[in-house]
């Protein structure tokens, strides 16, 4: 099965919702409609970026998508603070990124809350973007692949065949994030190898091939040519390089084979 690449560009915590739509329109300018068949763009805004997002890609019928950095593992009710998956939905949000690993590290999420938010937003319609990733000990350790894998099976657990083919998994190395020390492209293949074969042995082989498994950590144009051309790697959760409008449609262009905008 062949699996179309997705870039999805992880603003973290930055830009207001001015800002937002000054880069969402500077990327869909840089990026023409063609490039859509070949590559999947989504942009994960903050929260309060969402519904400006949605009325220029609404309005001006843009191909690419956008989606949130996180989603409360409850429907509704006193949570303070929280957002939910049907609050989401009502936006147009077409993902959800969980356990990111500065929401583990940060935020003290645990692998439990990110099954959790994974159940909730698949439970809204949310295409959930599971994050997981090893700190640095434990590549110098050489103990990578089976901690990835201990965490996507935590992260995954109980959830039906039918659901797992909803999900998007990133393989994110600690190491490698906001450091500019990018994996190389075999180590990517490694461990998103091994999370595909992972897929099959928790739901089926079919499923796995669907699966998109995306790299992320200091991905830039300069890299993810030779990062997305690994058989496992379908395309990259791009943080500091999706902040700017040139850079994020270039790397776009690449991932889709080109030619550059
Ligand atoms: O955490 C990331 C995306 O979610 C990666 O961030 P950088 O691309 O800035 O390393």
């Amino acid at each position: 099965m062949s699996r179309k690449p997705l870039i999805a560009g992880n603003w973290k915590m930055n830009l207001n919702h001015l800002e937002a739509i000054g880069l969402v329109q500077k990327i869909a300018f840089a990026l023409p409609a063609k490039y859509f068949d070949k590559v999947d763009v989504t942009v994960i805004p903050p929260f309060t970026d969402l519904r400006s997002v949605q009325t220029v890609v609404e309005g001006d019928k843009l191909l690419l998508t956008y989606g949130a950095q996180d989603v409360s593992q409850h429907d509704s009710g006193a949570y303070t603070g929280e957002i939910s998956g049907s609050m989401l939905a009502k936006l147009g949000a077409t993902y959800a990124v969980v356990g990111h690993s500065e929401r583990r590290t940060l935020h003290g999420e645990d692998d439990a809350t990110v099954l959790a938010k994974t159940k909730a937003a698949l439970k809204h319609g949310l295409t959930p973007i599971v994050c997981i990733g090893e700190g640095l000990d434990i590549r110098e350790a050489g103990n990578q692949v089976e901690y990835n894998l201990e965490q996507l099976r935590c992260s995954l657990q109980g959830l039906s065949a039918a659901d797992i083919a909803k999900v998007v998994v990133a393989y994110e190395p600690v190491w490698a994030i906001g450091t500019g020390r990018v994996a190389t492209p075999s180590d990517a293949q490694e461990v998103c190898g091994a999370i595909r074969a992972e897929l099959a042995k928790l739901a089926s082989d079919e499923v796995a091939a669907g699966v998109r498994v995306l790299y992320g950590g200091s991905v830039s144009s300069k890299n993810v040519g030779e990062i997305v051309a690994e058989p496992d790697v379908d395309g990259a959760l791009v943080g500091g390089a999706s902040l700017k409008g040139e850079e994020f449609a270039t790397l776009c262009a690449i991932a889709a084979g080109g030619p550059l905008p």
